[in-house]
């Protein structure tokens, strides 16, 4: 054994946690897979994206219980890939060898009986230490400064911070032909840790002095007062310990491989910044997200309750900070789990190359624009195997409920709490007197194809970032990924939600009504 779990192994998993399935076999086996997914680069074939794209653009696309299977043999096929590549690259043959053959015998199991004692047995979703993420002897990065292991954490369901520990499964009942359902498991999340959290990573906005005094001041204290390991930037390590070689301690990575492995050693993430800091920080994550505190050092910061800025004052900020620091290391807190899409682009030359590119993670949106064309965005859109519409306008937006108050708002999509289970269909200026938006249920695929006979080129981009040319042809798909980011609250999901639309959107501001006094 590697000591690595393939049960609750600290990831929050979306499917898991918003979710309302018992642990059946058919997730256990999807989870055992996707703990293969993050330390590997995935280089596959996505034979089944080509498949799937070639059954769309002819109209032959299977019903959407085969939809929804494809997706399912998708991600089990990738990663037994994807461990098959590790293996082969990394020698790791003996000790995972089982679990691979395990997994692909799992490609064509059927589902088995739920064995609810697999998890901890409370309900609630638990977390186990992470001891090590390659096989010992492997070519492993070694960093001796590197902790080796994570915190664990419960996560249990509450009602408004009421927590009763248990985590209650929504439940539709069925009883003599009556439909009925009780209790909703969507409630307030807290996270408990098992153990007090040991590694911070640091994800600050740059050049802002602000900011990076704010940090040092934090890093100082974490490590003469926690003694927490910390982990920056490169670009603010260099920062830091250029200025003082007091910050020597600090940990930083030098590539994307030591960056893909960040998820098992960090287990809190610090942001300071706006809310473009926290979709960096994501960013940072192909994989399962530790949980974020957002500290609001921007402008809006819709997604960063922690204010300690905004009543400027140094003493002051550092007692907040201090405060807020403390409360998150030793204390139950309140998170959002905030879903994410996962996009692939599919070149329409190079629809039968292997596809080595790994899905890309959005918090907020997917655009897909005109870019600089002056010709109108025509995109064909399909929702599992069903059409939607064509898009003739200046393009689409495709949001997560977390992205549903930023561009999606702006184009007229309407707000949606971060915890509702959803996707945001927004066209951006529908040339049309009757597009209106839509909000599609979670569990879909969608796809946007530029269509062969369109006249100009679009452009897809990510968070607002890292534009991607879409010619004739060409298709994105995509559909929500099983790694949230979970936010810490600062009250909870519901009243940091509607104070952010209050205080950052001035929502529904009008002078109240006067009263006139009785009517006689
Ligand atoms: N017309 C528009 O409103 C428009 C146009 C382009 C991009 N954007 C948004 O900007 C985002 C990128 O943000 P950035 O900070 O890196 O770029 P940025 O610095 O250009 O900021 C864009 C603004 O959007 C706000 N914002 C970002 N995410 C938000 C959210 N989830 N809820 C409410 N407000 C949010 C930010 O606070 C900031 O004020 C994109 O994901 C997109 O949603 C909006
Ligand atoms: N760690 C980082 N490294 C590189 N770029 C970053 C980092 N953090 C943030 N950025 C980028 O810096 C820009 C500004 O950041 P951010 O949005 O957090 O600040 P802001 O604009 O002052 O705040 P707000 O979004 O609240 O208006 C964004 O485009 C964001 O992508």
């Amino acid at each position: 054994m590697d000591g690595r779990r393939l049960d609750c192994d600290g990831r929050v998993n979306l499917s898991v946690a918003t979710s309302d399935q018992t642990l059946d076999s058919s997730m256990e086996s999807e989870r055992a897979a996707y703990a293969f997914l993050p330390q590997t680069p995935i280089k596959s074939t996505d034979a089944h994206l080509v498949e799937f794209s070639e059954a769309m653009r002819e109209g032959k696309a299977a019903a959407q219980a085969e939809a929804a299977e494809w997706k399912r043999k998708y991600e089990l096929e990738k990663a037994v890939k994807a461990h098959r590549h590790n293996t082969v690259t990394k020698g790791c043959s003996n000790c995972d060898k089982e679990k691979l053959e395990q997994l692909a015998s799992q490609l064509t199991l059927e589902t088995t009986s739920v064995d609810p004692t697999s998890c901890c047995g409370n309900h609630e979703i638990c977390s186990r230490q992470i001891l090590q993420d390659e096989c010992p002897g492997t070519n492993k990065i070694s960093h001796d400064k590197i902790a080796a292991r994570k915190a664990p954490f419960k996560l249990s369901w509450g009602c408004n911070g009421d927590n009763n520990g248990q985590h209650k499964h929504d439940f539709v009942s069925f009883e003599k032909g009556d439909i009925t359902t009780a209790e909703r498991s969507n409630k307030q999340i807290l996270l408990k840790w098992e153990s007090p959290p040991q590694t911070v990573l640091f994800v600050t906005k740059p050049n802002s002095n602000s900011v990076h005094a704010l940090c040092a001041e934090m890093v100082r204290w974490l490590k003469e007062h926690n003694n927490i390991n910390i982990f920056v930037e490169p670009r603010v390590s260099k920062e830091l310990v250029t200025e003082d070689s007091y910050f020597n301690f600090i940990q930083t990575w030098d590539n994307d491989e030591e960056m893909k492995t960040l998820h098992t050693k960090v287990d809190l993430i610090v942001t300071l910044g706006g809310d473009g800091t926290v979709l960096w920080a994501a960013s940072l994550f192909k994989g399962p997200v530790p949980p974020v505190v957002a500290f609001s050092l921007g402008s809006l910061g819709f997604m960063t309750p922690f204010c300690i800025l905004n009543r400027w004052c140094w003493n002051l900020a550092s007692e907040l900070y201090r405060e807020c620091l403390d409360h998150v290391l030793k204390r139950p807190f309140g998170i959002t789990l905030r879903s994410r899409l996962q996009c692939h682009v599919i070149y329409d030359s190079a629809k039968n190359e292997v596809d080595t590119e790994e899905p890309i993670l959005v918090l907020n949106e997917v655009t897909i624009d005109r870019g600089m064309s002056s010709y109108l965005t025509y995109l064909e859109c399909y929702c599992d195997s069903s059409f939607v519409t064509r898009v003739q306008g200046d393009g689409l937006i495709i949001s997560t409920t977390s992205g549903s108050t930023a561009y999606s708002l702006a184009a007229g999509g309407s707000m949606v709490h971060p915890q509702v289970p959803g996707i945001l269909f927004t066209p951006i200026c529908p040339h049309s007197l009757s597009f209106r938006p839509l909000i599609l249920p979670e569990y879909v695929t969608l796809r946007v194809q530029v269509p062969i006979n369109s006249r100009g080129q679009a452009w897809a981009s990510f968070d607002g970032k890292g534009r991607k040319q879409l010619g004739p042809g060409d298709a994105l798909i995509c559909s929500i990924s099983p790694w949230p980011v979970p936010t810490a609250c600062l009250v909870d999901s519901t009243t940091d939600f509607l104070r952010s639309i209050h205080e950052g959107l001035h929502w529904n501001l009008r002078k109240s009504q006067s009263f006139d006094g009785p009517v006689a």
